[in-house]
C-alpha cells in the first residue's frame, strides 16, 4: 500500500513528523485526544482523509444493512479506525440503540457488530467492533469526538477494548473529575448560580456575602455593575445568618452562598481582583458544594495527585465555618441551618500529609484544626445537638416548614390530609404552615426529624425518620470521636501541645489556648458513652441512642463500621463486629445500607427508602474498608472492595459507561436502576457520562488501592467474587502494600 493511500504512520520516514498529534497515546484524556490529533490543521496536512474510497468508508450500504463484510487481516500493529464521526454515530444508534436511550446497553437488541475501516488502509479494510462493551465505547467516542467538533477522526481500536477496570480509572482521573470541578467567580457566576432545583416562578442568579467577606461584596458589585446581562444579585447576608425565620423568608429569593477566593493581580484599573478557589461537586442536580461528599471525594482526589483541588475544599470549609458557623450541607441559601457529617479533621491531615513541602502547609493546618474546633463546639456540641443528658450529640439543625429543595411531590403524601383539614388547596396550605399562620405541631415535630435526616445525610431511611432528631447515631458519635482524636494529636505533634486561639476563631467560653489532654479525656469520655450506651455485645454492633426514649433502636445499620473507621472500638468490639456484624451487610456488591429485617416490609404504602436495604452506598463502603484495615482486617476489607468494584464495573460495561450515585447491591444485572424517592444521579446521559458521581468516582480508585494486583487483573475480566475465590482456594492473598496508608 503506498504511503498515499495510507498516510498513518506505518511509514518509518513519516513517524517523526507525527510525533505528538497522530502517534498519541491512545488513552490520552478526550480534550488531547480529539483536541490535538484531529486538529483542523493536521487534518488539512494529512492526506489521510482525501484518500478515505467513500466506497469503502464505515458509511456504505452494507453497514446500514447490518450485512457482515469481509476483511483482511492485519499484522501485529495496534488497529486504528477511520472514522466519519456524524454518519457513523447516525449509523451506530440506527443499528445498535433500539431502546432509543442514546445508549448501548445489554437491553439493546441490536445485531451487536458494526464494520469499520481501518485507518491504515485509508478506510478499505474492514473489521468488526463487537459486543456490547466495544459498541458502546464507540458511541462515547464518537460522542466525544462530536463535542469536540470533529467531523473524521482516527481511533485507536484500544480505547474501545480497554481493559474495563483501567478505562473507568482513567475516565475518572481524567474526565469526571475535570468536569465535576466548578470555581465561583465573576466568570461563570452567572451559570454556577442556576440552581436546578430552584422553585421560584423566575429563578435568576444570586450571590449571598456574609458581613465578614467584604471584598467578596465588593468585587461581585462590580462584577454585576460591569456584565449587567448577568442580572446578577449581590445580596449581604444578615449576622447572624441562620436565625430561622429569615432562613426561611430567603426561599423567595434562593441564592449560593459565596465560599473561599483567592487575590489575583488587580484589574487594569487597579480594582481589587479575585478568582474563587476550585472544588468538586457531587454531579447530578448537585452543583454546589456539599459536605460529606467532599471528604469522599478528596479521598479519591489524592489518589489522583489532584491535592490542589482538595486543598481548596478544606479552605472552602473553613470559611464556612468562620462566616455561617458551621460546614454547610450545601452552599445554598436553604441549608444555612444545616450541617452534614463533619470530616474535616481526617480530611485536613491527608492532605496535609500531602503538601507539608509546601511552605504554606503548617498555616493551612493550623486554620483547619481552629476551624474543626470551632465547628465541633458551634455546631456538634452545642444545643440542641448535644445531649447533656447522655453526653453524646445528634443531629438536630435548625428550620422553618417544608424543606423547599426536595422534588415537588416528596411531601404530598404527608402534607395533603393536612391541607383537606384546613379546606386549602395543597400550596395554600404550605404556605401557610411555612408562616406560621396555621398551627400544626405534629407536622413540627415531623419536619425536625425530616431536617435531621437531611442533616445526617442519609436522607431517607425508616432508621431515621420520624425520630432522627431524638438519635446519639453512631455515624456522628463516631465522627466526633475522631475529631477529637485528631484534634488531640494534632496539638499535640504539630503545635507543641499549645494551640493558641486567635480572636477570629475564638469561641465564647474557649480557653484562649487549647492542650491535647482535654481533647483525650474527651474522646476517651465518648468512647466510654459509646460502649455504654450503644453497644449490644449479643449482635455484636453498635445501635442509635434513643435520646428521649433512653434506648438503643435495634436498627442494623452499616454505620456500625464507622466505629472502626474512627478507632473507637476495642480490637475486641472490631473482631465481634466482623464475626456478627458483617454478615448482616455483606451482600453481592459489598455492603448493604442497613439490614432486610430492620428495613421491614416495603410496598405501595411504605415505599423504599434510598438509604435502606437494598442499596449500597460508595461512603458506607469505603468508611467500612478502611475501618478493617485498620483493626487489621485484610481479607475482608478486599472482599468487600473486590465486590463494590466488581458491581460498578459490570455496571459501567453493560450499560453504556454507566456511574451513579448509588446502586442496589443485592443485584447481579443492572444494580444501577435504583426507583427511590430521587432516582439514580448519574443514569440520565446521552451517548456517554462525562462526569460519573463524586462519591462513587472516589471510591472506585480508592478501592483499586486496597485489592491486590491479581484481583485487579480479575476484575478486569470482570469476574464474580464467587468465581475470584473458586479460582484461587487455597491460595495466601497477599496485601496490596499501599492498602496499609489507606487509614489516617
Ligand atoms: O434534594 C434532596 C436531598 O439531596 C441531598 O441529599 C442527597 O445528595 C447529597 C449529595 O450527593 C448527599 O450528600 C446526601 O447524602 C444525599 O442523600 C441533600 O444533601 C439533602 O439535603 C436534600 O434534601
Ligand atoms: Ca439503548
Amino acid at each position: 500500500m503506498s504511503s498515499q493511500q495510507s498516510p498513518l504512520p506505518i511509514h518509518p520516514k513519516k513517524h517523526h513528523e507525527r510525533k505528538g498529534t497522530l502517534n498519541l497515546d491512545p488513552y490520552a484524556a478526550p480534550d488531547v485526544y480529539y483536541g490535538t490529533s484531529h486538529s483542523p490543521r493536521q487534518v488539512a496536512k494529512s492526506r489521510t482523509y482525501s484518500a478515505i474510497d467513500q466506497r469503502n468508508s464505515p458509511l456504505d450500504s452494507s453497514i446500514k444493512t447490518g450485512r457482515r463484510t469481509s476483511h483482511d487481516a492485519t499484522g501485529n500493529a495496534p488497529r486504528r479506525y477511520l472514522i466519519n464521526v456524524d454518519e457513523t454515530l447516525k449509523t451506530l444508534l440506527a443499528r445498535e440503540d433500539t431502546d432509543h436511550n442514546i445508549q448501548i446497553t445489554i437491553e439493546d437488541s441490536g445485531p451487536k457488530t458494526i464494520p469499520l475501516g481501518t485507518a491504515a488502509s485509508g478506510g478499505y479494510r474492514r473489521f468488526d467492533v463487537r459486543g456490547t462493551y466495544m459498541l458502546s465505547n464507540l458511541l462515547q467516542e464518537l460522542t466525544l469526538a462530536k463535542k469536540f467538533g470533529r467531523k473524521q477522526i482516527v481511533l485507536d481500536e484500544s480505547r474501545l477494548n480497554e481493559n474495563p477496570v483501567n478505562r473507568m480509572a482513567r475516565l475518572i482521573k481524567d474526565q469526571f473529575w475535570p468536569n465535576l470541578t466548578r470555581r465561583i467567580d465573576g466568570s461563570n457566576i452567572a451559570s454556577v448560580a442556576r440552581d436546578p432545583k430552584d422553585w421560584t416562578p423566575h429563578p435568576r442568579p444570586r450571590i449571598y456575602i456574609p458581613r465578614g467577606a467584604p471584598e467578596q461584596h465588593e468585587y461581585y458589585t462590580r462584577v454585576a455593575l460591569e456584565h449587567p446581562s448577568m442580572n446578577l444579585d449581590v445580596i449581604w447576608l444578615n449576622d447572624p445568618p441562620d436565625n430561622e425565620e429569615y432562613v426561611r423568608d430567603l426561599n423567595s429569593a434562593p441564592g449560593l452562598l459565596a465560599i473561599e477566593m483567592e487575590r489575583i493581580e488587580d484589574t487594569k484599573d487597579g480594582k481589587p481582583d479575585y478568582r474563587g478557589l476550585p472544588f468538586v461537586v457531587p454531579g447530578g442536580r448537585f452543583n454546589e458544594l456539599y459536605g460529606w461528599d467532599s471528604y469522599m471525594e478528596t479521598l479519591g482526589l489524592l489518589v489522583n495527585d489532584r491535592e490542589e483541588l482538595a486543598e481548596s475544599m478544606v479552605k472552602h470549609f473553613c470559611f464556612c465555618i468562620r462566616h455561617y458557623g458551621k460546614i454547610l450541607n450545601a452552599n445554598r441559601t436553604y441549608y444555612l441551618c444545616r450541617s452534614q457529617p463533619p470530616f474535616l479533621t481526617d480530611m485536613a491531615l491527608r492532605v496535609y500529609d500531602r503538601i507539608k513541602h509546601k511552605p504554606d502547609s503548617m498555616d493551612f493546618l493550623r486554620k483547619a484544626i481552629l476551624a474543626a474546633i470551632k465547628d465541633y463546639y458551634c455546631t456538634w456540641m452545642s444545643q440542641p445537638r448535644f445531649d447533656p443528658t447522655s453526653g453524646l450529640s445528634r443531629y438536630v439543625p435548625g428550620g422553618l416548614g417544608v424543606p423547599p429543595e426536595t422534588e415537588a411531590t416528596h411531601f404530598v403524601h404527608i402534607l395533603t390530609p393536612y391541607a383537606n383539614k384546613h379546606n386549602m388547596t395543597f400550596d395554600e396550605f404550605v404556605k401557610a404552615y411555612n408562616y406560621g399562620h396555621v398551627y400544626e405541631p405534629e407536622l413540627d415535630e415531623y419536619f425536625m426529624h425530616d431536617r435531621a435526616v437531611r442533616e445526617s445525610g442519609h436522607d431517607t431511611s425508616y432508621r431515621l425518620e420520624k425520630v432522627a432528631a431524638h438519635l446519639a447515631t453512631v455515624d456522628l458519635n463516631s465522627l466526633l470521636y475522631k475529631y477529637e482524636v485528631d484534634i488531640a494529636r494534632t496539638i499535640r505533634a504539630f503545635f507543641g501541645d499549645k494551640l493558641q486561639i486567635p480572636k477570629e476563631w475564638h469561641v465564647h467560653g474557649q480557653p484562649e489556648t487549647e492542650t491535647s489532654s482535654t481533647w483525650d479525656r474527651r474522646a476517651k469520655k465518648r468512647r466510654q458513652i459509646m460502649d455504654k450506651l450503644m453497644w449490644d455485645e449479643n449482635k455484636g454492633m453498635f445501635f442509635d441512642y434513643n435520646t428521649v426514649k433512653k434506648q438503643t433502636t435495634g436498627y442494623e445499620s452499616a454505620t456500625t463500621f464507622w466505629a472502626m473507621w474512627a478507632g473507637a472500638c476495642t480490637p475486641r468490639q472490631a473482631s465481634m463486629m466482623v464475626a456478627k456484624a458483617l454478615p448482616r451487610f455483606e451482600v453481592h456488591g459489598g455492603l448493604v445500607s442497613g439490614s432486610e429485617e430492620s428495613r421491614g416490609p416495603v410496598g405501595i404504602e411504605r415505599p423504599n427508602r434510598q438509604w435502606d436495604y437494598p442499596f449500597g452506598w460508595a461512603p458506607q463502603q469505603i468508611l467500612a474498608w478502611t475501618g478493617l484495615l485498620r483493626y487489621g482486617f485484610e481479607e475482608e476489607a478486599q472482599r468487600l472492595a473486590y465486590r463494590w468494584i466488581y458491581m460498578c464495573t459490570k455496571a459501567f460495561v453493560d450499560f453504556n459507561g454507566v456511574v451513579v450515585e448509588k446502586y442496589d447491591v443485592t443485584q447481579q444485572i443492572s444494580p444501577h436502576k435504583v426507583e427511590a424517592e430521587y432516582g439514580n444521579q448519574g443514569s440520565d446521559f446521552k451517548g456517554v457520562a462525562t462526569e460519573g458521581f463524586g462519591w462513587v468516582n472516589a471510591s472506585y480508585v480508592y478501592g483499586l488501592q486496597i485489592v491486590n494486583s491479581h484481583m485487579k487483573r480479575a476484575l478486569g475480566a470482570v469476574t464474580t467474587w464467587d468465581t475470584f475465590k473458586k479460582m484461587t482456594e487455597g491460595e495466601v492473598m497477599e496485601l496490596k502494600p499501599e492498602a496499609a496508608s489507606v487509614h489516617t
